[in-house]
Parts: structure tokens; C-alpha cells; sequence
């Protein structure tokens, strides 16, 4: 449980954690590798945590010597039939990219997970994996885990994804690694491309055409070295705090800024945010920058389109930001939300409203309107119920530095799922002022 309080302003320096997607991958792509695959800026969040675990069960050592994870790959065909279940935790990602390379082993899963994730939909890659020939069900008919995974051969597809999801993507093609041709999926709109980038950089031959990628199953992926660079959807959280909160200037260090995914940098222009990327570079073939961010004077804006996968797991604390921005802030298009570890519309609506924002929920987003003609709103601590989903607990603990009262945030432990250490770090940028 965390009580959070008004603050007068951020300042200092801070770096937030590896990239949680980028994380998930290295550990899985490694253990597909010949040879050993070192990590370096790994995240140690629970949802990777989980990755890592399924890994060793299905006969991968992984160690970790001084801030750097080694995994000694045993190539395409060497996994092992784990002797358990998979706990897949709290973690979509290792539970649909894991489905993908199961699929076409030559042993039989079956994964599970928390209450959140086990309620989560798995339609989305059942279909496509059953397309390929792959048996998969969900043991309760639910749709959702547990799993049960019975590899097999599979046959090359091409897959017309109704959603613009990375996971559906990865799983796709990660099952084509084992196809007897070339897989593709094309999306409706491009999401994050970690998993493109990095394949590649392994050596497999990934082609990608606007919407549309495509993989040639390799003989071989080869061992690297992966430098992981700073999750913008962690950075998020001090963005946002140090735009609304005033008195504030803050630098986050080492960024990671991949076009898929920094649509809130996008959004935050519209808005009107001071917001200067330094030292803009790349960094184990994704690009990074340093962010210095001021409080700045926000407007509303719209939040639509082929945006919004650059920014999903943003959006709760864009639609807080929103509450602190002049006018009427839209945002549309994100269903998705509905369907993540919680369903972040109906959660938000609810804590924000219940703060005393000026929010409507509507099928695909919120409507958000200033209360006042002032430029800072009034929010009211409260006691927030975040459904244990980690970016709820995090974007109400923004809320709160803002707030009259006190808010009291629970379930304040499920922050570790993305983000060890991010009410430590909070804290040591208002002890500065
Ligand atoms: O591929 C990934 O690493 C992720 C993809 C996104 O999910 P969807 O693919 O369900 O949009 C995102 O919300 C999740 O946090 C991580
Ligand atoms: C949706 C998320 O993750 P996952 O789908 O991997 O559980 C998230 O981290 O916000």
C-alpha cells in the first residue's frame, strides 16, 4: 500500500529500467540460438521474470553475472518437454510469443497464468497458430489460458490480423520459424517492431513491406549481444509527472525511442510539452535519446488512428495528462485497452471520475474535459483500486503528487510486474527540490 501526497515539483536525473518487450525477446530469441546471448539493461520485472522461468523449464540455463544475463541457447530444435505446467505469470507477451515457438516443437505444454492473464483472450493466436496446422485449446473453452500446446509440423501461412497487436505479429511469426515456407502477417496498422529488428539481428531473413512482414525460416539463428535500452512506457510515467506537476525539469537518461512506439512524444507535442531529446543515437539497432521535460502549459487533443499502437500501454496516463490540459482531450480507436490486465477504460473512468476528473468512457476510449477554465485542475486523493495492473497503480500515483488529500493506491506491489523500484525512484526526484 502507498499513500502519496501533493509534491511542489520534480528535479534530478533518473534512468528507468530495460525495456520490457525488448527483454521478453532476448530471453526467448537466445534460447533459440546457437551459442550464448548476453543481455545487457535486462528488465527484472515480474513479467520477464516469467519468461526467464518458462525458458529454464523447457531445458535453457540462463545466469545472471554482474548486471548480465547469459543465455546459452540450445538452437531451433533443442528446447525440452518441461516436466510442469508453464507459469506464465502476469504476462501476455511471454504467454502469446511462447504459444508461437511451442507450437512447433516436438513435445506437448500447457501454459497458465495469474487470474488477470488467464482471463485475458487467446482467440487472437489460436487462430492463426490453428491455421498452421498447430494444436492448441484452451483447456476451460474459454478462450483464454490455460493452454494446452501440442506441437507439431507446421505449414506456412499468411495471416490478415484483424488487430494491430505485436503479440499476434510475434507469435506468428515465431511459429514460422518452423513453417515449411515463408509466413506473413499483415496488420492493420503497425505495431511495435522489436521483434523484426531483433530475428534479424539473430539472422533470420525478415522482410517487412509497410503493414505487411514476412519470414523465411532459417537454418540457424546465431547468439548476440543485446544492450537494452530504457521502456519510454516506464519513462512515460515521469514524463507525464513532471509536464503536470509544476516546478518541474527533469532529465530521463537512454530512452529507448523506436517510432512504433513513442506515439506519446507525438501526443505530448500536440499537447504543447517541453519536451528535448538529447543525444539522440542508436543502440543495439534501436534508437535512444536522453528526454529533458519541464512543466509545461498543455492543450487538449485528439488521440486516433494508426497512433495508437505507438502508445497503448501509454494511454492511461495520457488520459490523466488530459485531465490537466486546457479543453477537451479525445481518445478513440483503443479497444484494446479493454482486454489488457485490466480493462483500463472502465478502470480508469472510474478512478479518475471518482478524483473528481471530468471523464466519460466511451466503447474504444474517453472524453476528457478540464473542469474549469483554470489551467490546473482540481483532483481529490481517494483510495484507488487498480485491479492489480501495474500501470493503473502507476499512473494514480502520478495523480496523487497532484492531488488534495491523500491517495491511496493498494494493490501498490503489482508495480514490480513492469517497473522494481519506481516509487523509490518517484521519491528520490522530490527529495531534490
Ligand atoms: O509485444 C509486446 O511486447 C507487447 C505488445 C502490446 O500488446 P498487444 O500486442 O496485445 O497490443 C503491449 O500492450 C504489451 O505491453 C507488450
Ligand atoms: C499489456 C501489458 O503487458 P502484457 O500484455 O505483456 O501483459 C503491459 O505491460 O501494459
Amino acid at each position: 500500500m502507498k499513500k502519496i501526497t501533493r509534491i511542489t515539483g520534480l528535479k534530478g536525473t533518473l534512468r528507468v529500467p530495460g525495456d520490457k518487450s525488448i527483454s521478453h525477446r532476448a530471453i526467448m530469441f537466445g534460447s533459440l540460438a546457437e551459442g550464448t546471448t548476453t543481455i545487457h539493461g535486462f528488465l527484472k520485472g515480474a513479467d520477464c521474470l516469467s519468461t526467464i522461468d518458462c525458458f529454464r523449464k523447457t531445458g535453457i540455463s540462463i545466469e545472471e553475472k554482474e548486471d548480465t544475463i547469459y543465455v546459452h541457447g540450445k538452437g531451433l530444435h533443442g528446447l525440452h518437454k518441461p516436466e510442469e505446467t508453464l507459469d506464465v505469470g502476469n504476462s501476455g507477451t511471454t504467454t502469446r510469443l511462447i504459444s508461437g515457438i511451442l507450437a512447433g516443437q516436438n513435445f506437448d505444454t500447457v501454459l497458465s497464468g495469474d487470474a488477470s492473464l488467464n482471463s485475458r483472450p487467446m482467440g487472437r493466436i489460436m487462430k492463426p497458430l490453428s491455421m498452421m496446422g498447430a494444436d492448441i485449446t484452451s483447456i476451460h473453452d474459454t478462450g483464454c489460458a490455460p493452454l494446452s500446446i501440442k506441437g507439431r509440423s507446421l505449414n506456412a501461412i499468411h495471416y490478415d490480423s484483424p488487430v494491430a497487436s505485436a503479440q499476434v505479429k510475434s507469435c506468428v511469426l515465431l511459429a514460422g520459424l518452423y513453417a515449411n515456407g515463408k509466413t506473413s502477417v499483415t496488420e492493420p496498422a503497425l505495431s511495435r517492431d522489436h521483434t523484426e529488428r531483433m530475428l534479424r539481428s539473430f539472422g533470420a531473413n525478415i522482410v517487412s513491406d509497410k503493414n505487411t512482414c514476412t519470414i523465411t525460416p532459417p537454418e540457424t539463428l546465431h547468439g548476440q549481444h543485446i544492450e537494452v535500452p530504457g521502456d519510454i512506457s516506464s519513462a512515460a510515467f515521469f514524463i507525464v509527472a513532471a509536464l503536470i506537476t509544476p516546478n518541474s525539469e527533469i532529465t530521463i537518461n537512454n530512452v529507448g525511442i523506436n517510432d512504433t512506439r513513442a506515439g506519446i512524444l507525438k501526443v505530448c507535442q500536440d499537447m504543447g510539452a517541453d519536451i528535448t531529446l538529447l543525444n539522440a543515437r542508436e543502440e543495439g539497432g534501436e534508437p535512444v535519446a536522453d528526454l529533458l521535460v519541464k512543466t509545461s502549459s498543455l492543450r487538449g487533443t485528439i488521440v486516433e488512428g494508426d497512433i495508437i499502437p505507438a502508445l497503448i500501454d501509454e494511454l492511461p496516463v495520457i488520459a490523466l495528462m488530459a485531465c490537466f490540459a486546457k479543453g477537451q482531450t479525445i481518445i478513440k480507436d483503443a479497444h484494446e485497452l479493454r482486454v489488457k490486465e485490466s480493462d483500463r477504460i472502465a478502470i480508469m473512468t472510474e478512478n479518475l471520475g471518482a478524483m473528481g476528473a471530468d471523464i466519460i468512457d466511451t466503447e474504444d476510449g474517453f472524453i476528457i474535459n478540464s473542469r474549469s477554465n483554470n489551467t490546473i485542475p482540481v483532483l481529490y486523493g481517494t483510495n484507488i483500486n487498480c485491479s492489480m495492473d501495474h500501470r493503473i497503480a502507476m499512473t494514480f500515483a502520478v495523480a496523487g503528487l497532484n492531488a488534495d488529500g491523500e491517495t491511496i493506491i493498494t494493490d501498490s506491489d503489482c508495480v514490480d510486474v513492469s517497473y522494481p523500484g519506481f516509487f523509490t525512484q518517484l521519491e528520490q526526484l522530490f527529495s531534490q527540490n
